[in-house]
């Protein structure tokens, strides 16, 4: 039986405070609760499933390098504020050569010009924004439903 796929969920700055964060913008969902979700939701698909949220850039660049260590197969991260700005989120996911979905609750295209561009979204098999919380649920389901077991 071959070894089941591996999905790490990553959430950059600020999201640990969803739930009470902007809620017109990002909703009522606590971050907790999104990870619940999709860890039911991976598990429901005999996934493995990790989730990792930093508001420090750097902290985020090593667990990107981390997962390849763990042999993760895909890769679903909300980097906030950082979709914006980081050369170093974009190296490291490029680094470790593990796809992965950008995922944004809002639609940062309807929101201020500085929000338009993205440093991952040329790089990303998808994105997903705009669906509110419900996106985490379709990103991790994609991944574990249509990502493809890594060779070591
Ligand atoms: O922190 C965030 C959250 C966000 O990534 C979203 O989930 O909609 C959109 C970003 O512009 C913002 O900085």
């Amino acid at each position: 039986m071959s070894s089941p796929i591996s999905v790490l969920l990553i959430n950059g700055p600020n999201l640990n405070l969803l739930g009470t964060r902007e809620p017109h913008i990002y909703g009522y969902e606590t971050l907790q609760n999104v990870v619940d979700n999709a860890e039911k939701i991976a598990k429901e698909q005999d996934a493995v499933f990790t989730a990792f949220q930093s508001s420090h850039e750097g902290a985020i660049v090593d667990r990107i390098h981390q997962a390849k260590k763990d042999g993760v197969d895909g890769i679903v991260i909300n980097p906030g504020a950082y979709t914006h700005t980081s050369v170093a989120i974009r190296d490291a996911l490029l680094g470790v050569e593990i796809p992965f979905i950008e995922l944004h609750v809002s639609n940062p295209h309807t929101r201020e010009e500085f929000r338009h561009k993205s440093f991952l979204v040329d790089k990303a098999v998808a994105v997903i924004a705009g669906f509110g919380t419900k996106g985490y649920e379709y990103a991790i389901l994609h991944v574990c439903t249509q990502f493809k077991k890594r060779q070591q």
